[in-house]
């Protein structure tokens, strides 16, 4: 069956639908990861986005058990080509399948360069998919133009608090969208992870005498979460160590009085080089972020930049005076992509007094 994807500027690419047959409206990003798909497609920070996979084969090794989460959270995917026959020792079944099982539309056989060109010299843009030939843009273009977000932590976040046990140090994981991989990084160091609720409050936190505290990553404006940021005004007031991903680092720094805005198009993909500010020296990282710290507003008594990015000189992380809190925009869980900076597990639970 036909389908299309119409951008908010009027382009429309005409492919094949892959998974649901729904329409949808959502924000359009491309991701350049040239390895896993599995772990971009379960990482609940696309939720409330349509995601364009920019490396042109998609799906060779099907669905394995390399996922972020316990399913897939765009709204919409969009490939150049799916595979037709998966393989893998490992394969449980197709993305065809995943899609169509958690009612996610796609569409595959479009031109995903000539698409990632629009959005880089566009920037980011709305965008729909549909199955309907007879698409009307007098009556499409409107609808995307206003079309928002609003907030989507609240969709991916735990319902109930879990524990990973371990022996060493006691770490409260806030799940705003967490990637598995965060957990697992704590617990493979001997951490005794508990994941939270995103809407839990510092109380209840701080009550349970954690060792540390991590903010994961999630979707969304991080504007958006303004009573997460309450509660976190009250962890960085509590003289707990802290550790924050992406948009944990984001909603730290706006409880801290700093503000965020969105960038043209993003950073997502394995390859972003990122300098460490203390040693001048440059990790290669994984990303996921269409939103920055603007480090202009922030108060040099309250934080200095840590990391930034060669590529923009955007922000990457922060380091928070007198307080043992440090925050990073991108991904030191990787999956997928580089491992490089995965000692920062290491360097949070030096910082909670290491594992004895
Ligand atoms: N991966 C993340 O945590 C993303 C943070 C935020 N939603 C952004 O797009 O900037």
């Amino acid at each position: 069956m036909k389908a299309f994807l119409i951008l908010e500027d009027g382009t429309v690419f005409t492919g094949t639908s892959i998974g649901s047959t729904r329409e949808i409206i959502s924000e359009i990003v491309f991701n350049t990861s040239m390895t896993g798909y599995l772990e971009v497609l379960t990482d609940p920070s696309y939720a409330g986005q349509a995601v364009v996979m920019t490396y042109p084969l998609i799906g060779n090794y099907g669905i394995t058990p390399d996922m972020e989460s316990a399913r897939p959270w765009p709204d919409g995917y969009i490939v150049r080509e799916l595979s037709r026959m998966p393989s893998n020792f490992r394969c449980q079944g197709s993305i065809q399948d995943f899609l169509t099982k958690h009612d996610i539309p796609g569409i595959a056989g479009i031109d995903t360069r000539a698409l990632t060109k629009i959005l880089r010299e566009k920037g980011t843009m709305n965008g729909m998919i549909t199955t309907n030939e007879n698409y009307n843009l007098d009556e499409i273009l409107p609808k995307l133009k206003e079309y928002t977000t609003g907030n989507v932590v609240d969709k991916v976040t735990c319902s109930e608090k879990n524990v990973l046990k371990g022996s060493g140090k006691k770490v409260a994981l806030m799940d705003f969208g967490a990637k598995n991989n965060i957990a697992k990084s704590l617990n493979a160091r001997g951490c005794e992870v508990t994941i939270y609720p995103a809407h839990t409050s510092a109380e209840e936190i701080l009550g349970a005498n954690p060792d540390g505290i991590m903010l994961s990553n999630g979707p969304g404006d991080p504007k958006e979460c303004t009573a997460i940021i309450e509660e976190l005004k009250k962890l960085y007031a509590s003289d707990v160590p802290i550790f924050a991903i992406c948009l944990g680092h984001q909603l730290m720094a706006l409880a801290n009085g700093a503000d965020t805005h969105k960038m043209k198009y993003g950073h997502r993909g394995g390859n972003h080089p990122v300098k460490d500010l203390s040693t001048g020296r440059v990790y290669i990282s994984s990303q996921n972020h269409g939103y920055v710290v603007d480090t202009d507003t922030l108060d040099p008594k309250v934080a200095k930049p840590a990391f930034v990015n060669v590529n923009d000189g955007t922000n990457e992380g922060l380091e928070y005076v007198g307080k043992n809190i440090f925050t990073v925009q991108f991904h030191p869980e990787a999956c997928p992509g580089p491992q490089d900076s995965s000692y920062l597990f290491d360097r949070f639970i030096q910082m909670m007094g290491g594992n004895q």
